[in-house]
């Protein structure tokens, strides 16, 4: 009886590394496997390492150890044409002075395709992405939504297992980003590829990954669902850096606990967790405040509290209260 081969990863990392110095290290010997057709975003602060890893994925920057596999072949010294990934990039990059259709085509061009073949290519894919009756505008007549299905198209033309996206959202209005984000989503599912996009933002990681991977000084912190890493946030760092969290220091050792998850009760004198009102910002939805805990170290919790709630007892600057939790709720941080 054969046993059945595991499914390759999409893209495995091992032990990947790139200095660029001797004591400048942008990506310390990670470990990762991205599963196939899966949406994976590569989050941290700036610095953190992850346009540097995209980057060496993509074929545009070298290791200096470690391998990267594709589908389990071993892609790390390829050049970048020949690795099977493309790339998206930040305000999209398109060529100002060619077509839509002359731009999604341009790589085949490169490639010595003939006019018809690559045009007719160019055309599908186009139409594939809603774009085909604009196929004759020049990127500046096109809005940036729609330029964003033009790079999209102009990526998917070589044929590629993953596509890479860096910062793609970034140069967009807000509202845009918003739109163009669920458009993503969405492509990544149809296409069936996996899709590695590195975003500074927490938001539009939560939004838009099956996998989060949480990277820090050239580190991975943590690797999980948007659900896992939020509820579960593996080190001090992913819960300060994802945010609605208070790292409280308790009898216990360190915790988290998510401002909502923290009640604010009339203060009484006998229990712990007494606090001075700081902020008080509304919200719609709801209402977050910041509280100054009692005692020497200063240290601000900020809790937030659904809009009705608030109106029964509308705690005020400057007015005192006890905040409490339910302990389960409290996570311990793992090691
Ligand atoms: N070409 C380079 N030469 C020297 N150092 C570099 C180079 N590119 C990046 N670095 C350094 O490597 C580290 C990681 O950079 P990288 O661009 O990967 O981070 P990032 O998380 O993508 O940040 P950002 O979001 O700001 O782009 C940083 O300390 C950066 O200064």
């Amino acid at each position: 009886m054969h046993a059945e081969a595991p499914t390759p990863a999409a893209v495995e990392l091992i032990a990947l590394t790139k200095r660029y110095g001797p004591s400048s290290v942008a990506v310390d010997s990670i470990d990762l496997r991205i599963a196939p057709n899966s949406y994976c975003c590569l989050l941290g602060p700036s610095g953190c390492g992850k346009s540097t890893t995209l980057r060496m994925i993509a074929g545009h920057e070298s290791t200096t150890s470690g391998d990267i596999l594709l589908e389990n072949r071993n892609i790390t010294t390829l050049p970048a044409a020949s690795r099977g990934t493309a790339m998206m990039f930040q305000s999209f990059a398109l060529f100002p002075h060619l077509t839509a259709l002359d731009n999604v085509a341009f790589s085949l061009k490169m490639k010595g395709e003939d006019k018809a073949g690559r045009q007719a290519k160019a055309q599908a894919l186009l139409e594939r992405v809603a774009m085909g009756h604009l196929a004759q505008r020049k990127p500046g007549e096109l809005s940036g939504g729609q330029q964003q299905r033009v790079a999209l198209a102009r990526a998917l033309i070589t044929q590629p297992r993953v596509l890479l996206l860096d910062e793609p959202l970034s140069a967009l209005d807000p509202f845009l980003r918003i739109q163009m984000r669920a458009e993503l989503r969405q492509w990544q599912k149809d296409l069936g590829l996996s899709f590695i996009h590195v975003t500074h933002s927490q938001e539009e990681a939560m939004a838009l990954a099956d996998t989060m991977v949480v990277m820090n000084q050239g580190l991975i912190e943590q690797v999980g669902s948007p659900h896992e890493v939020y509820n579960r946030p593996a080190t001090e760092f992913v819960a300060r850096f994802m945010g609605g969290h208070n790292v409280l220091s308790t009898a216990d050792g360190k915790v988290a606990v998510r401002n909502d998850h923290i009640t604010l009760d009339e203060a009484d004198a006998g229990s712990d967790w007494q606090a001075t009102v700081s902020d008080v910002e509304y919200q719609g939805t709801y209402v977050l405040l910041g509280l100054r805990i009692d005692g020497g170290s200063g240290e601000t919790v900020s809790v937030m509290v659904p809009e009705a709630r608030f109106l029964q007892r509308p705690f005020q600057l400057g007015e005192r209260a006890r905040l409490t939790w339910d302990p389960q709720r409290a996570h311990r941080f793992a090691a």
